[in-house]
């Protein structure tokens, strides 16, 4: 793919991404154009920080010239089009580099991004600025052609360095790499020629030039950057002054001639002091002047930075200003802390921390390798590093963005050193709390953006108080939950609705459910009813918290799916009467079900907690609940193990005194023969059809998988044909018409499809799956007739 030109000139073809995202760039960012210098600027402060930070080793690479970045604009003779200039005294780049940078994406991600934003109409909007620095390529935005000079410092690896240049067209699909003709004029650095499109000549215009530095860029570099400015001033012109001085002289002269001469002499002199006392003593001659263009650099960015200043002096618009150019976050924040603080140990610092308005898409994809790059740590405006190491931010406050700026740290340490420096193992302390106060005041005093707090970082406080334990209290707090009665309930405010006697939260939570279908839910059904509220875990992170925590303010968590329920308002006495009279009357009912129901639970019981429903299937305090059986069987982990046998059978059936349908069952039992061997056979069958569809319909409406599906529907069966009169022995007509013999003379397959034969699988319990090839999954449905162990088909309605 390379070619040489004539005269040196290595021609590249860019890579395919490159031109890509080229594209990208030119088509849809136009309407914000303007972020080309912030991009260069930046890039010009890297380059800088880079040189900075390789002399810590090798001090000789900075000698020769400040470490400064500087823009020129040169408007072309005649007017028409023009130039701009960026320089930096930086890094530089070899040939080799220039290639590399500036002519493929090294980025990890970057082929996906560009897909991404291909695909998305709304390419064009400033996110993607945010969601991707586009550097250096933002530089054909505004320009037909670009060539980037460069020369890297003479170093002991690179004792000789040869000054090169990269160009390239905006519509070109490859760039070339040259030695610089005019030799290695940089002294070091890289120098960013940018020949302007015509409709952005509006940049050769040095107050907009200034304009946007202290938009974007004013803050961003802590290198200074100067702006080449031709000053116009009008001045003295003492040419001229000295011409007409001389001038003056000789009329002075010729009048005074003229008053020595003899005639008229009186009337002269007269005439001359009545003149004197009437005018205005007569004008001097105006001060020849001169219009001079003085060249001079001017020092953009020497006022002090945002996080120097005086919160009470800076506005909100600068806040946000400041954050969307420092952190490349076209968003506004959606708050912000600036404080100021003491380590202790005398070092003081400066900082603030934002709250970005969205959260990078890594942060919930890749949470493990997700790491932090918008912590800026800096020492006297110098920055020094972005990593704390062991010190790191926990995970749950790593996407805060913060510049913290430190007043007297040495600033040559080493990243080794650094992480055992006193001040740094306290950062991430001074960090959390204040992330944390912020919070808190935006909790108490602005409850429209705690909403959008709570909808963007609600599972991460959540997560806080999961695993950092020593802010867990202040992050429980901070922590927001439905309920029955309401949304965006904090503990607290639970508590403060806690009806008398309460001595419980209660709380339900089952996977996938929404909140109204949680607040459907059988085991809540008295709670409800009865105006209590009860805490809906909807989020997964709940259900870890929940266990986590297990109490808050030392009140006990109830899960209300579980045994152990009370209102608090109960009468002991009362309902220990009450309790054994309803087991006295309903044992026989107890004991039945006690049978029929071994193989799903340990006990039966009388319920507290029904209202209308017959029956619930209750987890015990250490039995699984439906959501966690869900859970354990989607992670497939436990099986087998003994614990975990017997927390699955850690059940009891709940029946419902008042339901008419119980009592119904109860006076069907009574009314069975005492001696089993009296008993009609048919009835008792009957009995057990029913009471096994009772007890499925319970595990079914607490959220459990009924056990032998194959069995309940064959029940359900039998109770429609009694119930519709239809008997039980009655069978289908199962004729069918055959399909007609085989066709021979067709092919069977045409040879570009696929063979139309389905896979059958077999799943984990041995049942069957059909699997359809992906050409037929939308095209074919298979319905499939069940046989038992005998060879018979099971019935079903729809077959
Ligand atoms: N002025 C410069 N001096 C030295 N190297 C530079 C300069 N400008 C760009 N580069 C090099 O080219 C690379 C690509 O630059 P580009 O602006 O496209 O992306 P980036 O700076 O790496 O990413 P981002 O803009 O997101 O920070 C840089 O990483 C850097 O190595």
């Amino acid at each position: 793919q390379e070619g040489k030109a004539p005269a040196d000139k290595v021609k590249h073809d860019y890579q395919s991404d490159v031109a890509r995202l080229r594209k990208i760039v030119i088509n849809s960012l136009y309407s914000h154009k303007e972020i080309f210098l912030r991009e260069l600027v930046s890039n010009a402060n890297d380059a800088l920080e880079k040189l900075r930070i390789t002399s810590l080793k090798e001090p000789g690479l900075t000698e020769g010239g400040e470490l400064n970045i500087t823009i020129k604009a040169i408007p072309e003779e005649g007017g028409k089009g023009g130039k701009i200039i960026i320089r930096d005294t930086g890094i530089g780049m070899s040939p080799e580099e220039l290639t590399a940078n500036l002519g493929t994406l090294a980025k990890s991600g970057t082929s996906e991004f560009i897909s991404k934003v291909e695909g998305d109409e709304a390419g064009g909007n400033g996110n993607l600025i945010g969601a991707f620095g586009l550097g250096f390529y933002s530089s054909f935005l505004v320009a037909d052609r670009v060539e980037v000079a460069s020369l890297p410092p003479k170093s002991k690896k690179n004792p000789s360095p040869v000054q090169h240049v990269f160009a390239s067209s905006a519509d070109e699909s490859s760039f070339e790499v040259y030695p610089d003709p005019r030799g290695n004029v940089l002294g070091r650095g890289t120098e960013i020629t940018l020949y302007l499109k015509d409709d952005a000549l509006e940049y050769l215009d040095t107050v907009e030039l200034a304009k946007l530095v202290a938009k974007h860029s004013g803050f961003s570099s802590s290198f200074p950057v100067y702006l080449y400015e031709l000053e116009t001033k009008e001045v003295e012109d003492e040419e001229a002054a000295a011409a007409l001085k001389a001038e003056q002289a000789a009329k002075e002269a010729a009048k005074k001639d003229k008053k020595d001469a003899p005639e008229d002499e009186d009337e002269a002199v007269v005439e001359d002091e009545s003149d004197d006392a009437d005018k205005p003593e007569a004008a001097a001659p105006p001060t020849p002047m001169k219009n001079v263009t003085t060249e001079r650099w001017s020092h953009l960015n020497a006022s002090p930075p945002l996080w120097q200043r005086d919160p009470k002096n800076v506005s909100d618009a600068e806040y946000t200003l400041f954050y969307n150019s420092y952190f490349k976050d076209f968003k506004p924040p959606l708050g912000w802390t600036h404080f100021s603080g003491d380590s202790g140990d005398g070092v003081g610092f400066k900082a603030i921390l934002y709250l970005p308005s969205q959260l990078p898409d890594e942060f919930w994809q890749k949470p493990m390798e997700y790491s932090p790059h918008d912590l800026k740590l800096l020492v006297k405006r110098t920055f020094i590093t972005s990593d704390l190491g062991e010190n790191k931010l926990p995970k749950w406050a790593s996407w805060v963005k913060v510049v913290i700026d430190a007043d007297d740290l040495p600033l040559n340490v080493s990243r080794e050193t650094l992480q055992n420096n006193r001040f740094l193992k306290q950062l991430r302390g001074i960090i959390v709390k204040r992330l944390l106060q912020l919070l808190q005041k935006i909790e108490k005093e602005d409850p429209k953006k705690f909403d959008k707090i709570q909808e963007l970082y609600g599972s991460i406080i959540k997560l806080g108080a999961v695993e950092d334990t020593k802010n867990r209290e202040k992050l429980t707090k901070l922590a927001r939950f439905k309920t029955n009665q309401r949304n965006d309930t904090s503990f607290d405010m639970y508590l403060e609705n806690k009806k008398q006697g309460q001595e419980q939260i209660f709380y339900l939570g089952e996977m996938g459910k929404t909140a109204e279908e949680l607040s459907q839910s059988i085991f809540a059904e008295k709670l409800i009813a009865r105006g209590y509220e009860v805490l809906l875990l909807t989020e997964p992170i709940d259900e870890v918290l929940f266990g986590t925590l297990r109490e808050y303010k030392k009140i006990p968590f109830q899960d209300v799916a579980k045994a152990g329920l009370k209102f608090g308002d109960e009468d002991p006495e009362e309902e220990k009467r009450e309790q054994e009279e309803l087991t006295e009357k309903f044992k026989p009912l107890i004991d039945w079900l006690k049978t029929e129901a071994k193989d799903q639970v340990r006990d039966v019981v009388i319920s507290n907690r029904l209202v209308k429903s017959p029956c619930a299937i209750v987890a015990e305090s250490f039995g699984y609940t439906a959501n966690v059986q869900k859970m354990m069987s989607a992670s497939n982990s436990k099986r087998g193990d003994m614990l975990h046998e017997f927390a699955m059978k850690a059940k009891l059936l709940e029946i419902n005194p008042r339901s008419p349908l119980i009592e119904g069952l109860l006076r069907r039992i009574e009314d069975l023969p005492t001696d089993e061997d009296e008993r009609d056979p048919e009835t008792e069958e009957e009995i057990k059809e029913a009471t096994s569809i009772l007890i499925d319909g319970a595990l079914v409406r607490s959220g459990f998988d009924v056990t032998d599906k194959n069995q309940f529907f064959t029940r359900v069966d039998r109770v429609l044909r009694r119930s519709l009169g239809v008997p039980q022995n009655a069978k289908a007509d199962e004729t069918v018409k055959p399909a007609p013999p085989v066709d021979s003379t067709l092919p069977r397959f045409k040879p570009e499809h696929k063979p139309l034969q389905p896979v059958v699988e077999h799943a984990d319990d041995g049942k069957p799956r059909v699997i359809l090839p992906d050409h037929m999954k939308d095209k074919v449905s298979i319905e499939m007739e069940e046989i038992d162990d005998d060879g018979n088909v099971i019935p079903h309605d729809e077959l």
